[in-house]
């Protein structure tokens, strides 16, 4: 068993019959949303939503019945990556450009649990590019007042030769901030930036982070019990 496995795998202990379970995205996530499924395999009662298009189709080829948000108002449980978590459990996410719909469904869930292999915890965020989701609508102006502002290198996320479209149809602009002194400070500030729809600070929005490391031992952290 690998970290990321190890993490996925433990982070599905929480999940109760009955529930409704917020999917992540990403390699970590992969390995929660595998569990879930053969859980739900042996029975299991739940009822989710994913965060990302392609997690939607793990959940279809696991038999985990999906649930519209219309019916929902409020989740038990969400699950996710991260690209790195730090003490305070701040996190830098978005690698795989769901960051929009995973701090939605985040921020709508009793108990949040971050899984992380044990490579994504540092002392300070910011070594990992933070991804900024902006409109296409013109995306360079947005570009350049983040570029003026912060003076650090912030490029558009390719893909293929192209610029890299989120599944709610907007770019991606990745922000080399190197260390980010104030998390909370520069989550606003971005929030507060015309042209940009959201971006990969998660402050003050997990609850649990369940940390794997390459012997399958795990660590979970948190402030929920
Ligand atoms: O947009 C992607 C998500 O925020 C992921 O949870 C994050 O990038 C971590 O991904 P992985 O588990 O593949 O390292």
């Amino acid at each position: 068993m690998n970290a990321k496995q190890a993490a996925g795998y433990k982070a599905a202990e929480w999940v109760r019959d009955g529930m409704t379970v917020g999917l992540g995205t990403g390699s970590t996530a992969y390995y929660a949303i595998e569990k879930i499924g053969e859980m739900v395999g042996k029975g299991l009662k739940i009822r989710a939503i994913a965060t990302s298009n392609a997690s939607e189709e793990l959940a279809v080829k696991y038999g985990i019945p999906l649930v519209a948000s219309s019916e929902v108002t409020r989740l038990d449980i969400a699950i996710d990556g991260a690209d790195e978590v730090d003490p305070q459990m701040a996190l830098i996410k978005g690698g795989g450009g769901a960051l929009l719909r995973e701090k939605l469904v985040a921020i709508n869930s009793d108990r949040f649990i971050v899984i992380a292999d044990s490579g994504k915890m540092v002392s300070q965020l910011g070594g990992f590019k933070l991804p900024i989701e902006i409109v296409p609508f013109c995306y360079e102006w947005t570009l350049g007042r983040l570029q003026e502002r912060y003076k650090v290198e912030i490029e558009m996320r390719q893909r293929d030769g192209q610029l890299y479209v989120t599944d709610n149809g907007n770019y991606i602009a990745d922000a080399s901030f190197g260390k980010i002194v104030s998390p909370g400070e520069l989550s606003h500030e971005l929030k507060m930036t015309t042209g940009v729809v959201d971006h990969g600070l998660f402050v003050d929005i997990a609850d649990t982070v369940i940390v794997g490391y390459d012997d399958g031992r795990t660590e979970v952290i948190g402030k929920k019990e």
